[in-house]
């Protein structure tokens, strides 16, 4: 069994995980150095009470918020910025939604002074994974965001990029990448010079406790896909049992990735994720290491392993 496996196994023994129970816990694991804490003191209503960990160099910048309100208000602040710096730059600013708890905290983004100045005819929204299932089920990532953000905002429909629900696991999979194949020869969507791979604008990624991000779960073979951009599921240990999902090196080729992580049930695979550990079969969110910035949105609950 994977080192990084066993170690969050034996770190939840109460919840379900894919792989039967260790004996016991690799310490080398579970050895996080951190470089430096600082403090960011509230500055005024809309600002978050944050503390900002500095993380081994690939892991990316870590903010832990005092609460998930914080962490929501923080974000907002952190995407509207991006869709600012990318709608000044070109016409298109690409956002990549997970399924989840993610879409909850992007409530503030649906709050002055975000909804009147984010210019978000620019937004093309896509999924970076997505159950298959009728876009009208209640395990639909489409329905989700579209109920909590998507219906709230005036992005073009014809901007948000849903999957082909009358199509198999494999079918859906293959219609999604050739979408963004002709999105990227269009150049609605960057083309990463260094890997061939898309590369989007924004990533917003949750986390589930096992430390899967998108649907790739630990140990599942797709996890090591190399080739596809967009590959599917049809054993995901989290139900619904089909779903597609971005690949790793897309992921991976991404200019932003947020994390974002709420709750103390999430803390291992934190800890984990940000330890500066390497070995032959990681935690999927131990492999995220995109080209361009890797940003850390953690409550206190998630940050509680740290
Ligand atoms: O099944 C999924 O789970 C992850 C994590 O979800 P969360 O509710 O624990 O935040 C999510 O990121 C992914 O998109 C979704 O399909």
């Amino acid at each position: 069994m994977a080192a990084s496996f066993r170690a969050l196994s034996a770190a939840l023994p109460n919840q379900s995980l894919t792989r039967s129970p260790p004996r016991f816990l690799a310490a080398s694991c579970l050895s996080l150095r951190l470089n430096s804490v600082s403090y960011t003191p509230r500055r005024g209503a809309t600002r978050a009470s944050m503390a900002e960990i500095v993380t081994p160099k690939s892991r990316g910048k870590v903010k832990v918020f005092d609460t998930e309100e914080d962490l929501a208000v923080s974000l907002a602040e952190y995407a509207a910025d991006l869709s600012k710096k990318s709608s000044q730059r070109k016409d298109s600013f690409t956002v990549v939604l997970s399924g989840g708890s993610l879409v909850k905290s992007l409530r503030k983004l649906l709050e002055q002074p975000y909804i009147d100045s984010v210019d978000w005819s620019k937004w093309h929204v896509f999924w970076v994974d997505e159950r298959v299932v009728p876009k009208d089920h209640p395990d639909s990532n489409y329905l989700l965001a579209y109920n909590e953000f998507l219906s709230k905002v005036p992005i073009p429909t014809g901007n948000v990029y849903a999957i082909n629900d009358a199509l198999s696991a494999e079918g859906a999979a293959d219609d999604y990448e050739t979408c963004l194949k002709h999105l990227m020869k269009t150049k609605t969507i960057d083309q990463s010079e260094r890997t061939g791979f898309p590369k989007f604008d924004l990533m917003l990624m949750g986390m589930g406790p096992d430390g899967h991000i998108a649907s790739l779960f630990p140990e599942h073979p797709l996890v090591h896909e190399k080739e596809k951009w967009v590959s599917f599921i049809t054993d995901s240990p989290k139900p619904p049992p089909e779903r597609i999902s971005f690949t790793l090196p897309v992921i991976n080729s991404s200019a932003s990735i947020a994390l974002v992580v709420a709750g103390a049930g999430k803390a291992n695979a934190v800890h984990i994720a940000l330890s500066d550990v390497s070995n032959s079969d990681m935690l999927p969110v131990q492999l995220v290491a995109p080209e361009g910035e890797l940003s850390w949105f953690l409550d206190k609950g998630a940050a509680s392993k740290l």
